[in-house]
């Protein structure tokens, strides 16, 4: 059984003559991770504002643990939110600001005490509760922001870009503490971000949202590397995937005059058509010497990131990246010669933009 559902929302701000979420649908199950992606302005944090109750939908139903939810109010529905500005009270103590909402709540002092022992050894903050924040790095607040939501024992956590304030490192290590916090507490957590890694690395599943409409919704891998259509591809994964207008015919998947593959290479359900072909830089693989399905390419650019190299490179008029992970040194100026995996290729029906390779396994496999 789901353990949010979303009906049918439609969310269009007062005064704004576009709807920011078009009939909108997802269910979420008990102790998932959900993470949502989606542009600037693609309405991942209306979609939060929605579920947590600080905005209504237009139309459309909530459920949340098999209740509709669109008439309680935020504090009733059980949820906590935490925002990139994790907004402590300065005069504070950690352990005061922890202790803060349970003491509006009137809880009693032992179980304040408790709990707040409990978050505070999960979120490794035992040493700082007497600290006032100024005093902590920021990723050390953000886990009091974190600890200040977890005492609630809410059913379910909404996490608003809570790490875009913090540097990377700082980024990934509380990355960690999150997905820690996840596996000991398991509660139901929807998590917005704008960055890939913490995505593709936090999920149980990913939402991929455009222009208030999703466009996949599945689990990291699949998301990865079987992008839906032209804009998932496009956003998930840096460097982005290469994409390339092909047309194939009975004999040739061609890139352009000079360069084609043998049509046998991809399954289609149709030739003689034009498409989108995608391979990420990590399926374009440098051979040895010249052979049958090779291409000529030379190095424009090289970029070390540790462990590979991201290889730009030109064939002819077809710009695209590999990354390379030899000993060779290679550099600018070069020629090598790569071929592309085509089994780990993506398809693009090039008027609908949409992915048509499950298509193409279905059918042909
Ligand atoms: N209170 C509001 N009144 C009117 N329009 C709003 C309001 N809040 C958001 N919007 C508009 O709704 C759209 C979606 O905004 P939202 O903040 O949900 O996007 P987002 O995906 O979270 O963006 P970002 O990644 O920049 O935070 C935007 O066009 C925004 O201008």
């Amino acid at each position: 059984m789901s353990y949010i559902k979303m009906n049918n929302i439609v969310k269009k701000y007062q005064g704004a003559y576009r709807e920011v979420l078009h009939n909108f649908d997802l269910s979420i199950a008990k102790g998932e991770f959900i993470v949502i992606v989606g542009p600037s302005g693609s309405g991942k944090s209306t979609l939060l504002e929605i579920i947590c109750g600080f905005e209504a939908p237009t139309s459309g139903t909530i459920e949340i643990d098999g209740t509709v939810v669109n008439e309680v109010l935020p504090k009733n529905r059980n949820v906590s939110m935490v925002f990139q500005d994790y907004a402590l009270f300065p005069h504070m103590t950690v352990c005061e600001n922890i202790a803060f909402g349970m003491k509006i709540r009137k809880v009693d002092k032992s179980t304040i005490d408790k709990k707040v022992r409990w978050a505070a050894e999960i979120l490794q903050l035992d040493k700082y509760l007497k600290v006032k924040p100024s005093k902590l790095s920021g990723g050390q607040r953000q886990r009091v922001a974190l600890a200040r939501a977890m005492v609630r024992e809410p059913k379910l956590f909404l996490m608003d870009e809570p790490l875009s304030s913090l540097d990377s490192k700082l980024r990934y290590e509380t990355c960690h503490e999150i997905l820690n916090l996840h596996n000991k507490i398991n509660a139901t957590t929807i998590y917005v971000t704008h960055d890939q890694v913490e995505a593709l690395s936090l999920a149980d599943r990913i939402v991929v949202l455009n222009d208030g409409v999703i466009q996949q919704n599945d689990v990291p891998i699949e998301v990865y590397e079987n992008p839906a259509n032209l804009f998932v591809a496009k956003f998930i994964g840096r460097p982005q995937m290469n994409l390339f207008e092909v047309v194939v015919n009975k004999d040739n998947i061609t890139l352009d005059e000079f360069l084609k593959f043998r049509r046998d290479l991809i399954k289609l359900p149709e030739y003689n058509n034009r498409y989108i072909l995608g391979i990420r830089s990590e399926h374009i693989i440098c051979l040895d010497k010249e052979c049958k399905d090779s291409i000529e390419a030379i190095i424009e650019k090289t970029e070390y990131t540790g462990g590979e190299t991201l290889l730009y490179l030109k064939a002819n008029r077809i710009s695209f990246t590999m990354k390379y992970t030899k000993n060779k040194r290679l550099k600018i100026g070069d020629t090598i010669h790569v071929t592309f995996d085509f089994k780990k290729a993506s398809i693009f029906d090039y008027k609908t933009k949409v992915n048509i390779k499950e298509r193409q396994y279905e059918e042909n496999y």
